[in-house]
C-alpha cells in the first residue's frame, strides 16, 4: 500500500496545465464500442480508471493501441468478440456500467458485473436499467451480473428521468443512438462531460438534437463510423481543485488549457471567498492577494450548480477561512467521509444529516489520515500542504483514479508530496 508524506507550511503558487477530464474520457471510451471503424481519442488522462478501461477492452477482444504518456488511445471496436465485463474489472470502477448500453445496442447481448466505484453512497443503477428497458432491452440478473439482451435493433422511446443522473443519461443516449426511430429523453444531465459524449457521438454519425439542454431528441441510425483525433475536454474538477490550493494559502495559481465556461459555479464561489479571478482565453488565475479566504456556503447540485466533486475541496477551504461556512451535499448520501479526517487535523466541523457547519480555524495541524474516496483524498493532500507539521495520507490509490501526474502537478504549484510504500 502506498501513502503520501507531506510536510506542511509549503509556499503554494505557480502554473499548471490541466489534463483531459476523467468523467468525459470514461463515457466516450465506452461509447466507442458503438463505432464500426477506428476511433482515435486524444487528451485521454493517464489515470488508473483509464488503464482499467483499457483492460476491459482487451477482455472484449477489441484491438487497441495505448500511448498514455502522450494521452492517446486508438481503438478498433469492430473486433469485439466477447461482450462481457467480468467482476474483477467492474469492481474496480463505477464507470464500467457504461459498457452495458453500447454493447447491447450494437451486439444485442451484454453481460456486465455490477460496478464498484467511490464509496460515497449506495449508487444504484436502476435508472440506467429502466431507460434500457424502455428502449426494448430485456434485463436479467445472475450471480452479480446484469445480463442484457435484445432481439434485433432497439426501439426509440420517450424517457423521463425523475432525478438528474449523469450515468443514466450516458446509458440512455448510448442506447438510443442506434435504436430504430426517435427517442426523446427528458430531464437529462447537462454536465459538460455529457455534452462532450454527445459531440463525440455526433462525430461518429449520430443524430442528436438539444445537446447541452434538459431534453435530448435522438434519431437512431443503423450504424456509426469512426473518428480521427477526437479531443476530450479539459478536467474542470482538476482545475477547480488546484484553484482551491491558492484559496487556502493566500496565494496565486494559474491553470492553463481549460474551458472557463465549465467552471462558472466554482469561480463564482471563489470570488465570494475573496479571490481575484482572471480569465484569459483558455487560462484562469485565482489570486488571493495575500488575504485569508472568507467562508462560503455551498449547496451541491447538478450542472450548472456547484459540483458534488468540488464539495470536499470547498469544505477544506472553509476549514481555514474566516467565519462559518455551511455545506449541504444533495447528490450523494455519504459524501462527508473527509470530515472526520479533517477533524483529526484540527478542523472545527459539526454535521447534521447532509449538512455540515464549518468554523474556520487559523491553522490545521499535520496528522495521520486516511483517504476514503477520490475528492476526499485530494482535500487531505492539500490540507497537509498548508498544515503545521507533517501529514501522512494512507490509501492514496483513490487519488490515482482521478488526478493525473499528481506529484508533478503539485510540484508545479510549489508543493512537494512524497509517495512511499509501506
Ligand atoms: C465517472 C463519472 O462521471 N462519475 C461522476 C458521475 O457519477 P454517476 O454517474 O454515478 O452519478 P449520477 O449523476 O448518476 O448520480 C446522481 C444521483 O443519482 C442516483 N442514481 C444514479 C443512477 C441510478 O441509476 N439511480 C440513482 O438513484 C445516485 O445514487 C446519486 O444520488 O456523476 C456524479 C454527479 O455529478 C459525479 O459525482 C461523478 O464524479
Ligand atoms: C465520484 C467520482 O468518481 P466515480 O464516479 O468514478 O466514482 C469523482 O470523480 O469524484
Amino acid at each position: 500500500m502506498e501513502h503520501f508524506i507531506i510536510h506542511g507550511k509549503q509556499i503554494i503558487g505557480g502554473e499548471i496545465s490541466i489534463g483531459g477530464a476523467k468523467n468525459a474520457a470514461l463515457p466516450i471510451f465506452f461509447a466507442s464500442i458503438l463505432a464500426n471503424a477506428e476511433v482515435e481519442l486524444a487528451n485521454i488522462p493517464n489515470l488508473t480508471d483509464i488503464r482499467y478501461t483499457c483492460d476491459i477492452f482487451v477482455n472484449f477482444g477489441a484491438k487497441l493501441s495505448i500511448d498514455l504518456d502522450s494521452n492517446k488511445v486508438s481503438l478498433q471496436p469492430q473486433h469485439i468478440s466477447n461482450p462481457v465485463v467480468p467482476y474483477e474489472l467492474a469492481s474496480k470502477m463505477r464507470a464500467s456500467i457504461w459498457a452495458l448500453a453500447p454493447l447491447v445496442a450494437k451486439f444485442g447481448t451484454a453481460k456486465v458485473s455490477l460496478p464498484g466505484g467511490c464509496a460515497i453512497g449506495s449508487r444504484p443503477v436502476d435508472m440506467h436499467l429502466e431507460a434500457l428497458k424502455k428502449l426494448g432491452v430485456k434485463i436479467e440478473f445472475a450471480e452479480g451480473y446484469v445480463i442484457a439482451t435484445s432481439e434485433g435493433r432497439l426501439k426509440g422511446a420517450n424517457i423521463f428521468f425523475d432525478k438528474v443522473s449523469v450515468g443514466a443519461t450516458v446509458s440512455a443516449v448510448c442506447a438510443a443512438v442506434l435504436a430504430q426511430g426517435v427517442s426523446r429523453i427528458e430531464n437529462v444531465a447537462m454536465e459538460p462531460e455529457v455534452v462532450d459524449l454527445c459531440n463525440f457521438l455526433v462525430a461518429l454519425g449520430a443524430k442528436i438534437d438539444g445537446i447541452g439542454t434538459k431534453v435530448l431528441t435522438i434519431t437512431g441510425v443503423e450504424s456509426l463510423g469512426g473518428v480521427a483525433n477526437y479531443r476530450i475536454i479539459p478536467d474542470r474538477i482538476e482545475c477547480g481543485t488546484y484553484l482551491i490550493a491558492a484559496a487556502i494559502s493566500k496565494s496565486k495559481v494559474t491553470c492553463h488549457n481549460i474551458i472557463p465556461e465549465h467552471l462558472e459555479a466554482t469561480l463564482s464561489k471563489l470570488e465570494e471567498a475573496g479571490a481575484k479571478i482572471t480569465v484569459s482565453g483558455s487560462s484562469v488565475t485565482c489570486d488571493m492577494e495575500g488575504k485569508r479566504a472568507k467562508a462560503v456556503n455551498i449547496v451541491t447540485a447538478p450542472y450548472p450548480g456547484v459540483a458534488t466533486d468540488m464539495q470536499a475541496q470547498f469544505t477544506l477551504l472553509n476549514t481555514v477561512a474566516e467565519g462559518v461556512g455551511i455545506v449541504t451535499e444533495t447528490i450523494f448520501e455519504n459524501r462527508f467521509m473527509h470530515v472526520p479526517e479533517l477533524q483529526r487535523m484540527g478542523a472545527k466541523i459539526t454535521q447534521s444529516g447532509n449538512t455540515i457547519h464549518v468554523q474556520g480555524v487559523e491553522e490545521l495541524s499535520g496528522a495521520h489520515v486516511k483517504a476514503t474516496d477520490l475528492r476526499a483524498s485530494i482535500s487531505l493532500v492539500l490540507a497537509g500542504c498548508i498544515a503545521q507539521g507533517t501529514t501522512h495520507v494512507d490509501e492514496i490509490y483513490h487519488i490515482d483514479r482521478g488526478y493525473e501526474f499528481i506529484e508533478e502537478r503539485m510540484k508545479s504549484i510549489g508543493c512537494i508530496i512524497t509517495r512511499e510504500r509501506a
